[in-house]
């Protein structure tokens, strides 16, 4: 079950990255790491991705104990031969537990990796986001490469 370890590693990461940002930069505040690519910058975030959303606590609470729910039970049961799956849901857990602790504790999330993908100033995010999405792309590559697999073998 060491997929809970990654867990607890992306939350760890995501808490320490957000603390220090919290610490010690102002509201608003930008450092340039690549110009005119990666930027941190200090903001905050009432919403889900894009800002939508905005305020709906009780919503994002339930949605996201649904989606840690979610995920656990899936590792308890699909997990057993399946690594890739494991470490996608291990992932997507970090990531999912990381944005609920700035829910319940700050009521908004910390946000600070400010990137400009091809010139679009893409949302700012955070580390939780990022498991997050690695864990979802991850999730669909192995259902598309790896169901198939399977069932070509059982076939
Ligand atoms: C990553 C999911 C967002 C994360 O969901 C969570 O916490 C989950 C566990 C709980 C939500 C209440 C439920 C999911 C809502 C789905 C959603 O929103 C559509 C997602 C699309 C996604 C494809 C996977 C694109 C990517 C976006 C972004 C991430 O880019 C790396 C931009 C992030 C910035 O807008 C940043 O301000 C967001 C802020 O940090 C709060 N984060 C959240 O709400």
């Amino acid at each position: 079950m060491y997929y809970y370890l990654i867990a607890a590693i992306i939350i760890a990461i995501d808490q320490v990255t957000k603390w220090y940002i919290v610490k010690n930069l102002e509201l608003g505040e930008n450092i340039t790491i690549i110009e005119n690519f990666l930027y941190i910058t200090s903001h905050r975030n009432k919403g889900a991705a894009w800002g939508i959303l905005q305020g709906q606590m009780w919503f994002f609470y339930i949605v996201t104990a649904v989606v840690i729910v979610g995920i656990i039970y899936y590792i308890q049961k699909y997990t057993k031969e399946n690594k890739v799956m494991g470490v996608a849901l291990g992932l997507m857990l970090g990531g999912a537990i990381g944005n609920f602790i700035d829910r319940i504790f700050l009521k908004e999330v910390v946000d600070f990796i400010n990137t400009y993908i091809f010139s679009y100033d893409f949302p700012i995010f955070n580390v939780a986001d990022s498991a997050l999405c690695v864990g979802v792309i991850l999730l669909f590559i192995h259902m598309l490469f790896f169901e198939g697999k399977q069932e070509k073998e059982q076939a």
